[in-house]
């Protein structure tokens, strides 16, 4: 696993040989010690180089090995007698030198990097801190103030001329942590390693190496067992896990070939048809622009001239303007290999572009909906091949939000989902495939969130309340700030559709009861008073002005909720933090298992990864379906099972029957669900 040899007579040359990252496992560990033995006794050789095979010196420690017994030399011990050899030692840098690896490479005397290499201490994102004297050494070469961005952030830097480095000169070191602390505690949302990757470099900056070496290894033992270092580090493999795709059919990720995509359209220049426009020019892809309103074109190119330039100026490369060219004939459409139809969310007027699309491409284009709700398979069936269309759900704003839900209908092509899965790796996205139903995964998943939020409103909770609870939790923002933010008429038109938001009274049964089940009107409501959110200045918060975003409690909410309650004969009561959470997280939960038992989503790590990327779920609490493996199942179905009890006209809180099979299989681990999922339909 670290492959010896000498070169030029009296050079030993290292090389790591653990593909595909080089991590240094047991075996590279055990390597890297007898090799270094090796150099270091024999006379001819006088300086010795470390370097990684195929491109890559080091992605760091083994992550698998973490939640195992952990065998073979330690990495701290081992970095030491580097740095204590009596020969020259060197890293030869190519490709990425991460974590553990930038730490062997530290231990070295000297390094030497391509200019495209990649450096960085991660380990703060898997929920640890660089504990193999990353932060102690890094901070005595390169300073305090850039050791503290590297290693809080986790960012990793490309190798850089030593002249366009900044001179570090902290001035007030007392004053410097404070402040980062400060920074960092905001950013963290509750999550630990941020917190102790400053406390460690504190030690670095303050204490000699030995006792700052010790405060390393206290603080990394805390870290190590945490639930956040876990939940941090089964993201990092679920994130990847969601590119190995498959749908119910058998189709598959690894036997299912996507066809290449060289030039785009988009459909519609909204705000969501501007950010992918910019996500797939940014991709390098030639896009044509539709919009078929004369002004709404206009304004669109400016618009997106104007993100793809600040975006280019950003990452220091020229903008891709000549990349996209607009139109407000559809027919321009004719030559694309692939196009997304971003229109307004109205199946009436996506259904006419589906079917203008179908007789003007070309044999094979491959036909996709950004819809967030519509039914991807409706839509299918306006055209000719319905094997070739696929739901692309971006977020937004498309050109940064890292999700996109890749949504089959029962007649798409494996070869379609390949198309758009890999499309969506090009763009740099996070793409989880997932099946049509309405809402899909991610917002199918945010009706009874939102549904148990608008309860705890009539029963006596305010939306700051509700907010704060959510916030502490780690969400970046509550429900209600986030309902403003997104406009509570998108929900309110849905909720027309869907024949549940009427008017005034409804006809013929209580306000509060519709088809059948508990209902809260009071988003209806405020969307008839006008108050949409942060665009009308009113919403579930008052704003400074329209368009404005900090939020300011408002009074008349208050009066207008207690009016509320008074009206339908509701006595508010006391709720606190943990009814919230319970309330909202285990309903939500809850349709995420009802989502695996359908079959929409192959596994929990496509739901978690959805909600991690896409809703903003702390990443340092796994996603929902972790977070309920770790809060255990057992007491989630207890919980649901309470709340039902309290609230039997709501059947978003009964618990469902693949909840009710996991807890009665022993609550096995999240990475066994897929058996107990499996047995589950093979019995339907
Ligand atoms: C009782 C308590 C005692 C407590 C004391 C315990 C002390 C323990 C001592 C520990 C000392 C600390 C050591 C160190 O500080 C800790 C670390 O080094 S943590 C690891 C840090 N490194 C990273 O986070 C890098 C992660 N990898 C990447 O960012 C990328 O993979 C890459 C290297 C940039 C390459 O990117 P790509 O080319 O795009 O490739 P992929 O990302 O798709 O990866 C390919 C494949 O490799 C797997 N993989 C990648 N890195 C690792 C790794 N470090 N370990 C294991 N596996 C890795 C990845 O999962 C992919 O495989 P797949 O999942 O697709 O099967």
């Amino acid at each position: 696993m670290a492959k010896y040899s000498r070169v030029s007579e009296s050079v030993g040359l290292i090389t790591l040989q653990n593909p595909p990252v080089n991590a240094l496992s047991a075996a590279v560990r055990q390597g890297i010690v007898d090799t270094v033995e090796r150099a270091l006794s024999d006379p001819k050789v006088k300086s010795v180089v470390i370097c990684g095979q195929n491109g890559i010196f080091c992605g760091g420690a083994d992550i698998k090995e973490f939640g195992t017994n952990m065998s073979g030399p330690l990495l701290v011990p081992m970095i030491h007698a580097i740095e204590a050899a009596n020969k020259p030692v060197v890293a030869a840098i190519e490709g990425s030198a991460l974590g553990g690896g930038l730490e062997l490479a530290l231990g070295c005397h000297y390094r030497i990097a391509h200019s495209k290499a990649r450096l960085g201490l991660p380990e703060v994102t898997l929920g640890l801190l660089p504990a193999a004297g990353g932060t102690q050494r890094l901070p005595r070469l390169i300073g305090v103030p850039a050791a503290l961005d590297l290693i809080t952030t986790g960012k990793p830097l490309d190798a850089r001329r030593i002249s366009t480095y900044p001179c570090p000169r902290p001035s007030d070191l007392d004053a410097l942590f404070e402040g980062v602390m400060e920074k960092v505690r905001q950013s963290a949302r509750g999550a630990i390693a941020p917190v102790a990757c400053v406390q460690a470099v504190r030690a670095a900056a303050t204490q000699p190496y030995t006792q700052g070496m010790e405060r390393e290894k206290e603080l990394m033992a805390t870290l190590f067992t945490s639930g956040q270092a876990r939940a941090l580090q089964y993201c990092f493999f679920a994130q990847r896990a969601v590119s190995r795709w498959s749908m119910p059919n058998g189709a598959r990720w690894d036997t299912s070939k996507p066809r290449p995509v060289h030039k785009a359209a988009v459909i519609g220049l909204g705000t969501m048809g501007r950010g992918i426009t910019v996500a797939l020019a940014q991709t390098g892809l030639s896009v044509i622009a539709v919009e078929t309103q004369e002004k709404q074109l206009m304004d669109a190119k400016q618009a997106v001239s104007g993100m793809l330039e600040r975006g280019a100026r950003r990452r220091g490369v020229a903008p891709a303007l000549d990349k996209i060219s607009y139109s407000h004939d559809i027919q321009a459409v004719a030559d694309v290999d692939l196009v997304i139809e971003a229109v307004f969310e109205d199946m009436g007027l996506k259904k006419k572009v589906f079917q203008q699309l179908a007789s003007i491409c070309r044999p094979g284009t491959f036909l996709c909906t950004n819809t967030s709700a519509l039914d991807v398979d409706h839509l299918a069936s306006q055209t000719h091949n319905p094997e070739l269309v696929v739901g692309m759900h971006f977020f937004a704003p498309a050109h940064v939000m890292k999700l996109l839900e890749v949504v089959y209908g029962p007649r798409s092509s494996p070869q379609a989902v390949a198309t758009a899965m890999q499309l969506g790796k090009k763009m740099g996205k996070v793409s989880v495939a997932v099946g049509n139903c309405p809402g899909f995964v991610g917002n199918r998943m945010l009706k009874p969130y939102m549904e148990q939020a608008f309860f705890l409103l009539e029963e006596g909770a305010t939306p700051e309340l509700v907010d704060r609870a959510l916030e502490e939790f780690g969400f970046p923002m509550g429900v209600f700030r986030m309902s403003d933010l997104s406009g509570l008429d998108v929900g309110w038109r849905v909720r027309k559709g869907d024949g549940l938001a009427e008017p005034g009274a409804p006809s013929g049964q209580p306000a509060r009861i519709r088809q059948g089940r508990r209902y809260s009107p009071l988003g209806d409501l405020l969307c008839e008073q006008g108050r949409f959110g942060q665009k009308t200045g009113q919403g579930w918060y008052q704003y400074n002005k329209p368009g404005s975003q900090v939020a300011r409690s408002d009074p008349w909410l208050h009066s207008f909720l207690e009016g509320y309650r008074a009206q339908h004969g509701l006595v508010a009561r006391r709720i606190d933090n943990q009814e919230v959470l319970d309330r909202c997280l285990y309903a939500l939960i809850n349709e995420g298992f009802r989502i695996l038992e359908d079959g929409i989503a192959a596994g929990p790590e496509d739901i978690d990864m959805i909600y991690v990327f896409g809703y903003g779920w702390p990443r340092h609490r796994g996603g929902p379906m972790f977070y309920a493996s770790m809060v255990g199942l057992g007491k989630v179905l207890e919980r649901l099972e309470h709340y039902h009890q309290a609230h039997p006209d709501v059947p978003y809180l009964k618990p469902c029957s693949l909840l009710w099979r996991l807890v009665a299989s022993g609550s096995p681990p999240l990475h066994k669900w897929r058996e107990v999922i499996r047995k589950l339909h093979s019995q339907l």
